[in-house]
């Protein structure tokens, strides 16, 4: 069994991660707020106002402070995609959705200098083996098309079960809110949590996708970590 999935056994907090950042205010809103990684979404083939084009998300993770991990989340169909992408954005972590087989994801943590947190199906049965070469894998509720950002959960219980048989790293992520990420942090007690619509701003009564709200950024950072809001 692991420990590094067990943040409650040595007293370390929960790693959050805010992705879909899109603007230069959300991202110092993100890292004000005390989140450990920002994350910058470029070259996706599916529909998301959280897609920025490379060169946005390169300004954006250049501002990313140091002690706070500028995250680039793409989906590569190829190793040499994710590789030209990276060079071209520079992030500290690469996070990677979509096709790649546990071989392609091997070979691309080798022609980088960054980590690679592999992004899997919280539903399938292969998980443990993208565990390999991945530095940390992010356990979430895709879409038909591989994709994140569903703003739906999945089986906490499954995924706790899974967590505690992994020596990586786990970030749990899909649907997760302030109002739910104590219990979802008390259930599957990965290494860290990962947002991204669960904190987007809201407009009479309808979700802005792709900005973000700072006070419920702040409540979910706050929340997953069991630190006090700031007054
Ligand atoms: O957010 C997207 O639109 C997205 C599209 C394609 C690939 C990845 C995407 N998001 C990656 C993330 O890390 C999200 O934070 C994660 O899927 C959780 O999203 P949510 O359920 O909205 O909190």
């Amino acid at each position: 069994m692991s420990d590094v999935n067990r943040p409650d056994s040595g007293g370390s907090a929960t790693r959050v991660k805010v992705c879909g950042v899109t603007r230069a205010a959300d991202r110092e809103a993100v890292v004000t707020a005390g989140a450990d990684a920002v994350g910058v979404i470029s070259d996706v083939p599916v529909d998301t106002p959280r897609e920025v084009g490379a060169d946005t998300a390169a300004d954006l993770l250049a501002g990313v402070p140091p002690l706070v991990t500028g995250v680039l989340v793409t989906m590569p169909s190829t190793v040499e995609e994710a590789v030209d992408l990276v060079e071209t954005v520079d992030p500290d972590a690469v996070q990677v959705h979509g096709g790649l087989s546990p071989g392609e994801l091997g070979a691309l943590g080798h022609r980088l200098s960054q980590d690679v947190i592999v992004a899997v199906d919280a539903a399938a049965d292969d998980i443990a083996d993208y565990a390999d070469p991945a530095d940390a894998l992010l356990v979430d509720s895709v879409d038909a098309a591989g994709g994140g950002g569903t703003g739906e959960t999945h089986d906490w219980e499954r995924t706790r079960e899974i967590v505690a048989d992994l020596d990586v790293p786990v970030v749990l992520a899909g649907g997760l809110t302030p109002d739910n990420v104590a219990a979802a942090v008390e259930t599957v007690r990965p290494f860290g949590v990962d947002v991204a619509t669960g904190v987007e701003r809201v407009e009479d009564g309808d979700r802005v996708g792709g900005e973000k709200d700072p006070e419920t950024v702040r409540e979910f950072v706050a929340a997953a970590t069991r630190r006090e809001v700031a007054a």
